[in-house]
């Protein structure tokens, strides 16, 4: 049976709704409800342990809110179906050093039910896409750290799904593939993709569609960052959040 929230959660990619998360006694998110529209780069942006992880957690399903609910297209989340339609990028590597990257890619293409031509095309789609096609053939171990954050995008990408969850992609990777990775990104998104990313750097903010402001697990604000500098007569992003956090008065 539909609910009332159910019905109105279907116009979003995403609804949170009344999102808590205590660990033992300490609630690091506090009663957080926001929106993620269809086709959409959504930025959750605040300070080092604001709380962004714990929150895409509880939105992939990794993670259980103590309180509270998360929808997907209406489906209440975690649903099965739609946890396939999810693509995850933690903000440390989950690779096998020991492995080549054509190995990680093609073990979690298979995963993800990849099989065949659509395999290998897709693996050569996503590497190509990160800038990785010439370093398929090499041992993890030896990439850098920005190469892993590369190759933990492109598996992430491998399955095409709906909602991509990024946790600080662009950490350790130089400025000129950083901008590769957001116009990527975009097109992703433009092509339906919605997409929801935590970042503390400012000038990735500003590319996002819209953003949700992470305080000390309070969302302090959400609005495009033309309408959240409008809102706080502030010249950039990082004075607009020091007004929303009372940082300023
Ligand atoms: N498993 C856990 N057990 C206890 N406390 C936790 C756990 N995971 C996170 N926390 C705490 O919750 C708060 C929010 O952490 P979280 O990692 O979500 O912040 P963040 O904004 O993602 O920070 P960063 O940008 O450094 O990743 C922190 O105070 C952290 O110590």
């Amino acid at each position: 049976m539909q609910t009332v929230e159910d019905s109105a959660s279907e116009q979003a990619a995403v609804r949170v709704n009344r999102v808590s998360r205590k660990f033992g006694k300490r609630e690091v998110l506090h009663d957080i409800t926001l929106e993620v529209r269809p086709s959409e780069v959504f930025g959750l942006l605040g300070p080092s342990g604001s709380g962004k992880t714990t929150l895409i957690k509880v939105i992939a399903g990794l993670d259980k809110a103590t309180t509270g609910e998360v929808f997907m297209h209406g489906v209440r989340m975690p649903n099965l179906s739609m946890l396939g339609r999810i693509g995850y990028m933690a903000q440390s590597d989950a690779l096998y050093t020991d492995l080549t990257g054509r190995e990680n890619l093609g073990f979690f293409a298979s995963m993800f039910g990849l099989s065949g031509q659509e395999k290998k095309r897709r693996m050569e789609e996503v590497m190509t896409l990160v800038n990785l096609v010439d370093a398929m053939p090499r041992l993890v171990a030896a990439y850098s750290g920005g190469m892993k954050r590369r190759l933990s995008l492109a598996i992430a990408l491998l399955h095409q799904p709906d909602l991509l969850i990024l946790d600080e992609p662009t950490v350790g990777i130089d400025p000129s593939l950083r901008r590769t990775i957001w116009a990527e990104l975009h097109t992703l998104c433009a092509q339906g993709t919605t997409i929801i990313v935590t970042t503390h750097v400012m000038d990735e903010a500003e590319q996002c569609h819209r953003l949700g402001m992470v305080r000390d697990g309070y969302l302090i604000a959400t609005g495009t960052p033309a309408e959240l500098k409008a809102q706080t007569k502030a010249p950039t992003l990082e004075e607009a959040f020091l007004t929303y956090g009372g940082g300023r008065q």
